[in-house]
């Protein structure tokens, strides 16, 4: 039985940030080694154009993935390459996630031209971070230093531009995923990179997701190789936390999985108000973890026990 499917021409959608172009070449490469012939379809998303508002407050992370995905449905594209942090926790009828392939590093990092860390920041400084569950992490880390003088304001923009802003001195620092730091050479620029246990990082950070449309059964083959089923097997975990829990960027939510060393998964789930009325919620569950099925089991529980220690979905918090 020969494991290679026979060699496709497959055409990549991708937006056209340098961090998402990376990654298409990547997968471009990774395919080009196993005998396809591969393009890249390059395409601006909405969320790509709207850099003046908090994503939370205007439609979300499927605005980095839809436009994509009309290029898959009429043929303009095969496949589409997504940070799947950005993947919503339930594709549209008719596509499918073909593989999730291996993690880079999933933690947050810490970039500042001149602070060490949180303790290191001057009287009444500025922190710039996108995301709601960094701010509700980073609040816990300062409430826990004193530091109530320190404000967390927002910063959105592709990673230059963020970087950018923070050159110009509009923040005394900025929390980033170290992922796309690494990937685009950037290492030098971290100071720091949060272990999971003071930044517990989102789900699926680090790691990219391949989506074609279900009925493409010659792509799903092509694809299956590039799967790494131990990150598969830990962003399925996370990812069930977050569609549990009615997840979406607007809600301060993490949730994060690894192997422990008896080989059992460990997953980890955090829920901050983001108004600063309570504190903030963690609890931590492990099971022995071999199929996709028993991931979203754990994930499930994880989800009940953040419920259960007061975590609020959408709904209730209406
Ligand atoms: N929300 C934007 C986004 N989507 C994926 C990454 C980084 C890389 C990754 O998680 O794969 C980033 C930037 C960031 O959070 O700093």
């Amino acid at each position: 039985m020969s494991l290679s499917a026979s060699p496709l021409a497959i055409t990549i959608a991708t937006r056209e940030s340098r961090l998402a172009l990376w990654q298409a070449e990547h997968v471009r490469s990774l395919l080009e080694g196993r005998g396809h012939r591969v393009t890249l379809l390059g395409m601006t998303t909405l969320g790509d154009q709207i850099l003046d508002r908090s994503l939370s407050k205007v439609g979300g992370k499927g605005l980095f993935v839809k436009e994509l995905e009309l290029a898959l449905e009429d043929g303009r594209a095969d496949i589409a390459v997504h940070s799947l942090k950005d993947v919503p926790m339930e594709l549209p009828p008719g596509f499918a996630l073909a593989c999730v392939m291996e993690r880079e590093d999933p933690r947050d990092a810490w970039v500042s031209p001149h602070c060490a860390g949180l303790a290191d920041l001057p009287p009444d400084a500025v922190v710039g971070t996108s995301s709601l569950r960094r701010l509700v992490l980073l609040r816990a880390g300062l409430d826990q230093l004193g530091r109530h003088d320190v404000r967390i304001e927002p910063l959105r923009g592709n990673l230059d531009t963020r970087l950018r802003k923070l050159d110009e001195g509009r923040y005394h620092a900025i929390v980033l995923a170290a992922a796309g730091l690494k990937r685009l050479g950037l290492e030098a620029r971290i100071r720091h990179i949060f272990e999971a246990s003071d930044s517990l990082p989102a789900a699926g950070q680090g790691a990219l997701g391949i989506e074609v449309r279900a009925d493409r059964s010659d792509l799903l083959a092509a694809l299956a190789p590039l799967a790494h089923q131990p990150t598969w097997l830990r962003v399925a975990a996370e990812r069930t936390v977050s569609r549990a829990m009615g997840g979406s960027c607007s809600m301060p939510l993490a949730a994060y999985a690894d192997w422990d060393r008896s080989g059992a998964l460990r997953l980890d789930a955090a829920w901050g108000d983001p108004e600063g009325r309570s504190s903030l919620v963690r609890v931590g569950e492990q099971a022995t973890v071999t199929t996709l099925a028993d991931a979203e089991v754990l994930g499930e529980r994880v989800a009940r026990s953040l419920r259960d220690a007061g975590a609020a979905s959408p709904a209730a918090e209406a």
